[in-house]
Parts: C-alpha cells; structure tokens; sequence
C-alpha cells in the first residue's frame, strides 16, 4: 500500500521522513472552522478526518494520512495567529502556566473500507515570559503558521520551562501513535517497511 500524506505542514513531512517512510505529499483544501462547544479531542480528531478523506476520496488505493494539532488553555482553543497581536496575547496567556497541545491523526484506505482515527495530548510549561521576551520572540516571526504561536522545534524551545508527553506530538505529528495505528489497522511495520509497497 502506498502513503499520502494529505497536508501542507513541513513539520509532518519531516517527522514521516525520520521515521523511514516513503509517501506523496497532497495539500488537503479543507475550510478548518472551529464549532461552538467542541473540545480540543473532538476538533483535531474532525478536522484530521476531513483532510484524510478529502484526498482519500481521490485516491482509493492508497493510506491517506490527515492531521490536526491545537493549543487549549483555560478550556480555550488556540489556533495559528491572525497576526503579531494576536500572537501576543496567546504568548501572553501561555506565559508561566502549563498548556495543552493535542494532535489528531486519521488513518484511511477507502479500497479496504479502513477508516480510522485517534489523538494525542502532551502539556507543555512555558517559563515566565516578559514583554520583551515575547516582543523579541515574536520578531523571529516563528510564530506564524504555528498553533499557539510557538514553534517548540525552533526559537520556541527557550520558551519552555518543561514537557509531559510525546514531544513529536507538540510538533505536529505524534509518529509513535501513528506508528501503532499503522501496525494494528493495516498490517505495516515501520521498521521492516512491511505492509508497504514502493
Ligand atoms: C505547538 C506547535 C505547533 N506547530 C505547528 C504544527 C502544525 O503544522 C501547526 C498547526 O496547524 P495545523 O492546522 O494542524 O496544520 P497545518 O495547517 O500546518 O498543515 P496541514 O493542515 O496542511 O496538515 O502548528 C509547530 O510546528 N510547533 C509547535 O511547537
């Protein structure tokens, strides 16, 4: 079976190369609105879904992997930043507490009728950031793109005080989750590449 990874992230694709695997990379085109009273489990897990079956529906034969990683504080979702200010006040919010990064991963072959999805949740605390820490932070314009406004792979890393957790999972794509959900639902074995076809 052949992989297609449905989604622009850099991230994702790094972390799937790391891991041996051999896919194609399709950018899934879906609008990623946030429903009133969804939990963070609930909005990765229906956001990872629709950018999975998205591509699945095109491509039948194929693995089709879609995923989705939000920040929760305070019952709050943050999403990637509009802007600078916006950046601002979810560094702001994050600063000196520890906050929740959960990322859903859904699995699909529609030929097979396999269709699966599950998530993960690591917290992260972040040190007592002042004003000029997060203005300067900021300037490394790191925080676009990127659910919380931080990037912990990047200048984001001083930022942390310490995690719990899976740490690929705060990046975008926990790939030891995935990796079992790959063995029990269709057969692959990552370190042998088994289940998988050139
Ligand atoms: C918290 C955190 C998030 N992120 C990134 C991971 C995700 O790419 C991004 C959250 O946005 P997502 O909407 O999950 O993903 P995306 O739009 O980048 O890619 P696609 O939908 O095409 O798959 O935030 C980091 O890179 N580092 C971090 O420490």
């Amino acid at each position: 079976m052949k992989i297609i990874l449905a989604s622009a992230s850099p991230r994702r694709k790094e972390i799937l190369e790391n891991a041996g695997l051999k896919f194609k990379v399709v950018k899934s085109d879906i609008e990623e609105t946030v429903f009133e009273d969804e939990t963070p489990e609930e909005l990765v897990k229906r956001l990872s879904h629709e950018k999975a079956a998205y591509i699945a529906d095109k491509n039948r034969a194929e693995l089709v992997i879609g995923s989705d990683t939000v920040v929760a504080i305070d019952g709050k979702i943050l999403g990637k930043p509009a802007d600078e200010k916006e950046a601002y006040n979810m560094l702001k919010m994050l600063s000196g507490r520890e906050h929740y990064v959960t990322t859903g991963v859904s699995m699909i072959n529609r030929e097979k009728g396999i269709d699966v999805t599950n998530h993960c949740t690591s917290s992260v605390k972040f040190k007592n950031l002042s004003d000029s820490d997060i203005y300067d932070y900021i300037s490394t314009g790191e925080f676009k793109d990127k659910a919380g406004s931080y990037g912990i792979q990047g200048f984001g890393a001083v930022l942390v005080e310490y995690i719990k957790g899976d740490y690929f999972n705060i990046v975008g794509f926990p790939i030891s989750m995935a990796s079992d959900m790959m063995k029990e639902s269709f057969g692959i074995n990552i370190f042998t590449g088994s289940g998988l076809s050139e």
